[in-house]
């Protein structure tokens, strides 16, 4: 009764969540997905959508009505609740209690009235943008009239509910009204390119401007920053694709997105808006690839749907004093034509479906988004963080296509508001990283080592999905194969290391003192340190002369190769960025570890983020330090995601890495060890402190659930530092108080370092746990990762996280030993026959093992009759979910040979996976036999007449079965009406 309790209890979130923005939009996808699933029937939905009643009484039908038809309704509901509103506040299940249901696929339908049903969300996407020519085809072939037509367009409509009452209006018109809607969402051609559509020759000073800009971002785009912007290494030479995926699940959307695909308008979840994010985190290579993208547009190798590409860096528009009118923002901070300015800038005006923006580190720009000021006067001027909020939300200049990327803590509710997509930017594949170190390594043999290093140093290699990682890796090779086998180990590892290789190869000192690297250079690192240090307190990254000598930066300092010239092309004057902004971060954070400026409490502060934001503060523990005319002033109305927050929390992460016992001897000579210790005592306490707090805040449980913690922003950040430190005391007390059964860390950006991190922590709880990490990035060398945690897991849910063979290869060799480990979750993998001879030995061999679920997967009959040998010697197996595979017949047959004797199985899950009335036949005997089984689910398979006759006969002698699935098989409707009446428990 969980799920269908659970819509009494959140009623009043989910009506808000569905009805507060005052669009029945949500309300309707929600509609057009429960119907297209058949959870909601015809006349349920004409029930509910009753137009011009409210929204929220619309919406109170709709719960009631999912709450009257029990638990599987409630779990779709919620299903397809999260698919509309994935960021939904407080709403959803805080249990994998639906999860079976969350799992189904939706249904094939073979009539052209059906599959205007079950593929109604997609069919309002395609049909939403031509609208005018279905009716013309509707109208042409007789089925509609004009009136029909009115009623469809009427302008109070917004273009989706015009298709969803297109399609309401062509299914009471019947079958053939249906076949002219399909045909013409067939034959509907590609969409042309603006350019070609309008058959637009552009103005000749427009096209000279175009050749202006181009070569302008071509030559700005050449080469990557962090070789120091020089020819050593152009971008074509050195870019590696990172992964790129859809913030939301988009059913439509198969295989991996490319570059063009950010601006496409696939996985559009937001028709009405312009502006795509690409998150990432730093490091992860957003900024490389809007590089990429823009020198791909100069070259005329990409985006060609835009004439004019305008490409702005948040980081320089903060050094933008002045108010601007859109004008001069695009022109001064972009290219400025050489003649005829009004009339390039009115063709912009006009064509705004021809542009392009992008708006590169959003998270870097000293204010957080508002949508206070409005601006929608293009001439008027304002300051530019005033301009791009209003260009982002589309009150100034509509129809323009934006692209911001930024870190993802920095993007808020409000600021995704005006969100079309968002495409999440997640690093190197395992892939990726080895084509990286081949092109950043001219010589095969060192490139070659490198990887071979890699290979042995797993928490190493986690750490290079990271690109900026991976660049100091290859950066610092020599250093990376001199060195002890597995003595890199932390992010503060790579950063001392590429530190130590800067000074090495820069610097023409000879160690004639016999003074370690660190005190040779002990002034350049406070120097840089302090200009770092003052620069993340003001969300300054760009600095000034001025900057630089009140910090007392040197210029043998800048010789040191950290800092490189920025290309400050608003103001023209000669600024200097660090080579990354974690750079900066580090530095930073060894001002705060080495100098003996600091305020005693910047360690404590920095350790607080979230409270000051909560707080709305500005005390933040850099800005104590500064003087009061440098500090930034927040703007009122903004979001509460302070824009120095992330910075603070990697800052912070190096100190933790800085101050473990494993570096102390670097700082032996260089801080006083008293005070070396007590700042050690200060991140301990902080540490265990920010632990607390989270654990503090998991919710008792709900009768019959267990005791869950949903990881809150920080508790991944917190993990990491603890990690950095590198001592087990640490770990063991910040863990020693949690309690809990389950851990949930869905959706929370967990790659292999994640993975790395958690293991290090976890290993120290005192009960088992379950550890949810479903629809993350955890992939194979991330599952390497947590076996030092496995044997404190009892459950592992890992949906959707690009797990291959060769991960569970190595996650069942170390969980056959885990007494504790009883359950796995595997959908939505890379899965194929070749892993299942392992579980199959893992059954053989642990008979408390309780739950095997591997749906959706690449698994045949081979792989069915793998498993079939291990269940036949299994005795504790309760669930086994195989859905969305292809075991087919045969694989139906093995499984059933094994299973039909078990007296634990509860649970058996087949859908869609080919299974036939031969399949049907042998499954009858596990109902025959098997007492203990409850539920069948075998929907969505080829199914006829003869095999449901043997699954009837078998339950006639079984009373414990409460359900078979049978929904969508080859049976005709009579035949279901008939059945359905001698068998009660045959779900249709
Ligand atoms: N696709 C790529 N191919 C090759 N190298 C890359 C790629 N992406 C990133 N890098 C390397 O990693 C460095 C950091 O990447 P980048 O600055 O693009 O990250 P970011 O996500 O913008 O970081 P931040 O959020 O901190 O600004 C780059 O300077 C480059 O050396």
């Amino acid at each position: 009764m969980f799920v269908q309790k659970l819509v009494l209890r959140q009623r009043t979130e989910i009506l808000n969540a569905l009805c507060s923005s005052g669009s029945a939009e949500h309300l309707e996808q929600v509609l057009d997905i429960l119907l297209s699933q058949g959870e909601l029937t015809w006349e349920d939905y004409q029930n509910i959508q009753v137009s011009g009643r409210a929204l929220h009484c619309n919406a109170r039908k709709l719960l009631d009505l999912v709450y009257t038809k029990g638990e599987d309704t409630c779990g779709l509901f919620f299903a397809a609740f999260k698919r509309v509103l994935p960021d939904a506040k407080g709403v959803g299940t805080s249990s994998s209690g639906c999860s079976s249901t969350l799992e189904e696929k939706e249904e094939h339908q073979s009539t052209c009235t059906e599959t205007l049903l079950t593929q109604r969300p997609s069919l309002v996407e395609k049909l939403r943008g031509c609208i005018d020519g279905a009716l013309e085809d509707l109208v042409t072939s007789g089925h509609f009239t004009s009136a029909d037509c009115c009623e469809v367009q009427l302008p109070i409509h917004t273009p989706c509910q015009q298709a969803r009452r297109l399609l309401d209006h062509v299914r009471s018109k019947g079958e053939s009204a249906a076949k002219v809607v399909l045909q013409f969402i067939q034959h509907k051609q590609e969409p042309v390119s603006p350019l070609n559509q309008e058959k637009l020759t552009p103005p000749k000073e427009v096209l000279t401007y175009q050749k202006k800009l181009s070569s302008s971002i071509s030559a700005q785009s050449c080469f990557l920053s962090t070789y120091g912007g020089t020819s050593h290494m152009s971008l074509d030479d050195i870019y590696t694709d990172g992964q790129l995926e859809l913030a939301h699940n988009c059913v439509d959307v198969h295989g991996p997105l490319g570059l063009e695909d950010i601006v496409g308008a696939v996985g559009t979840v937001n028709k009405e808006a312009d502006t795509v994010l690409v998150s990432g985190e730093a490091g992860g290579g957003k900024s490389t690839l809007l590089q990429r993208l823009h020198l791909l547009w100069a070259r005329g190798a990409a985006l060609q749907d835009f004439l004019l590409l305008f490409p702005f860096s948040c980081r320089r528009l903060n050094s933008e004093q002045r108010e601007l009118s859109l004008q001069e923002l695009l022109f001064q901070h972009c290219c400025w034509p050489d003649r005829q300015q009004e009339e390039i800038f009115q063709f912009i005006l006009d064509h705004p479906h021809l542009i392009l923006f992008t708006f590169d580190g959003l998270d870097e720009l000293k204010q957080s988004f508002s949508d206070e000021h409005r601006l929608c006067c293009p001439t008027q001027r304002a300051p530019v963080h005033i301009l791009l909020f209003n260009l982002i939300q589309g009150s100034l200049m509509k129809g323009v296509r934006k692209v911001v990327t930024s870190r993802p803590e920095a993007a808020g509710p409000l600021f995704k508001r005006h969100l079309c997509k968002e495409v999440l930017l997640k690093g190197f594949s395992p892939s990726g990283i080895d084509c990286f170190v081949r092109k950043h390594h001219s010589d095969a043999h060192v490139a070659a080592k490198v990887l071979e290093s890699l290979r042995t140093n797993t928490a190493l290699l986690g750490l290079c999905h990271s690109p900026v990682l991976c660049w100091i890796v290859s950066q610092c090779h020599k250093e990376l194969l001199g060195c002890g086998e597995g003595s890199l180990q932390t992010i503060t590892d790579v950063y001392l290391m590429i530190l130590q290789n800067f000074f090495q190869h820069k610097s023409s000192l000879k160690n004639t003192a016999g003074l370690c690297w660190l005190e040779q250079h002990l002034q350049t690192v406070l120097h840089l340190g302090k200009l770092a240090f003052d620069g993340i307190g003001a969300t300054c990254y760009i600095f000034s002369g001025t900057d630089l000598e009140t910090c007392g930066v040197t210029e043998k300092d800048i010789c040191m190769g950290f800092l490189m010239q920025s290309k400050d092309i608003s103001t023209h004057a000669e600024g200097y960025e660090f080579l990354h902004l974690t750079m900066q971060c580090f530095f930073a954070a060894l001002y705060i570890v080495l100098s003996d400026n600091t305020d005693r409490s910047t360690i404590p502060k920095l350790f607080e983020t979230r409270k000051m934001k909560e707080a709305g503060q500005s005390s933040r523990c850099f800005i104590a330090c500064l003087p009061s005319t440098d500090q930034p002033q927040r703007p009122s109305g903004g979001e509460t995601t302070a824009a120095e927050t992330p910075n603070q929390q990697i800052t912070a992460t190096f100190v933790s890495g800085l101050l473990s016992q494993r570096h102390r001897s670097l700082w032996l000579h260089c801080c006083p060890s008293a005070v070396m210790e007590k700042r050690v005592r200060q991140v301990v306490k902080c540490l265990s402190k920010g632990m607390q707090k989270h654990f503090k805040s998991i919710p008792q449980p709900v009768e019959g659930e267990k005791k869950s913690m949903h990881a809150m922003p920080g508790f991944v950040w917190l993990i990491k530092c603890i990690y950095e430190m590198q001592e087990d005391r640490v770990a063991k007390e910040a863990m020693s108080k949690l309690e809990v059964d389950h851990l949930k860390l869905t959706y929370c950006n967990i790659g292999p370092v994640e993975c790395t991190a958690l293991a290090y922590v976890l290993q120290h709880l005192r009960n088992p746990v379950g550890l949810q990490l479903d629809n993350n990035s955890v992939g194979d060398v991330g599952v390497e990762q947590l076996l030092p945690c496995m044997h404190i897991c009892n459950s592992l849910y890992l949906r959707n996280n690009n797990i291959t063979d060769e991960g569970i290869r190595k996650l069942l060799a170390k969980t056959i030993q885990c007494e504790n480990f009883k359950k796995i979750a595997l959908f939505n993998n890379n899965l194929t026959d070749a892993c299942t001879q392992h579980f199959s030995r893992l059954l053989q061999i642990k008979q408390n093992f309780v739950s095997l679920r591997l749906g959706n997967n690449n698994l045949t009959e081979e792989g069915a009759k793998q498993l079939a040998e291990g269940l036949k010697c299994n005795h504790s197996l309760q669930y086994l979910g195989l859905w969305g595979n292809k075991i087919g017949d045969v694989g139906a047959e093995a499984l059933a040979d094994a299973l039909e004797n078990s007296k634990t199985l509860v649970w058996l899950s087949l859908v869609d996976n080919g299974v036939g009335s031969a399949g049907a036949c042998a499954l009858s005997n596990i109902i025959k036999n098997c007492t203990s089984l409850e539920e069948l689910w075998l929907t969505e398979n080829h199914i006829t007449r003869s095999g449901v006759e043997r699954l009837i006969q078998a339950m006639q002698h079984n009373t414990h079965v409460k359900s078979v699935w049978l929904r969508n098989n080859d049976l005709s409707l009579e035949e279901v009406e008939e059945m359905k009446q001698r068998e009660s428990r045959l779900t249709f």
